[in-house]
């Protein structure tokens, strides 16, 4: 399981690169935009040079209203500014269709300018709470965009966590059916230590992580601690040891 980490600064952009041997991917957001609230295109640059080369960078798009050209557009921006992993949050789609519609968009927006760009199409666990596409919808809708990866965030950061909206079982289907579809399956919202042993026993390939790595676990108002960091990538690879030992016991 690759660890994405979302710092909302280039401040805190340094601290993820002081922890970079921990996290996989660093993740440019502006929290107080939303939960995929986008940054400018000058914060995605500087944080492209402050962290080590061989992490890439991704960004989220924002949480997208169903306007497929100004999402293309802003995708691009995205890329433009030095990030391959392109996170499109699908706040104002109410239906597949509009999902698919701006995905597809995105894809050739990004692909037409870096092949090999990394296309995430996002939907949210509290999907109820806002009117937008069902979270089991996500891989299709990222499958027949031609999107790498689908992946489900919390809209509303309450408190609530992504399995109090999406639970064990319906996110392993999730998962199941995103790789039915070959892509990559991607888990967030408000996620804690405690949650990695299902993440991993349900196969997930990429946990999404802010608050659980911020002081006091505020997402808010804390700030992304390398130390935290450290300890949560080892609670990740405690959980892959143990689960790969249970798996060869079983055999
Ligand atoms: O993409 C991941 C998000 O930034 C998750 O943030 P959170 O852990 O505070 O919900």
């Amino acid at each position: 399981m690759l660890l994405l980490i979302s710092p909302d600064s280039v401040d805190e952009a340094l601290d993820c690169a002081k922890a970079a041997e921990h996290l996989d991917i660093v993740d440019v957001k502006k929290p107080d935009e939303g939960s995929l609230g986008a940054n400018f295109p000058w914060v995605i640059r500087e944080i492209r040079d402050a962290v080590p080369a061989d992490k890439p960078v991704s960004a989220t798009v924002g949480d997208v209203p169903y306007k497929p050209g100004t999402v293309a557009q802003a995708a691009l921006g995205a890329a433009v500014s030095g990030a391959t992993y392109i996170k499109v949050g699908l706040y104002g789609c109410a239906t597949p269709d509009q999902a698919i519609d701006v995905m597809r968009g995105v894809v050739r927006a990004v692909k037409d300018y870096r092949p090999d760009a990394f296309v995430v199409a996002s939907g949210y666990a509290d999907a109820h709470r806002i009117g937008c596409v069902n979270p089991l919808a996500l891989p299709d809708i990222a499958r027949r965009s031609g999107s790498d990866a689908a992946m489900l965030d919390t809209a509303v950061k309450d408190g609530t966590r992504l399995f109090d909206h999406v639970p064990p079982d319906v996110c392993a289907e999730f998962v199941r059916l995103t790789h039915e579809a070959e892509l990559l399956a991607a888990l967030a919202g408000s996620v804690k230590a405690g949650d990695l042993g299902e993440l991993t026993r349900i196969g997930t390939d990429i946990v999404g992580v802010r608050g659980a790595v911020c002081e006091g676990g505020d997402r808010d108002a804390g700030r992304i601690q390398p130390r935290l960091v450290a300890a949560f990538r080892a609670e990740m690879d405690r959980h892959a040891r143990d689960y790969a030992a249970t798996v060869a016991t079983a055999s």
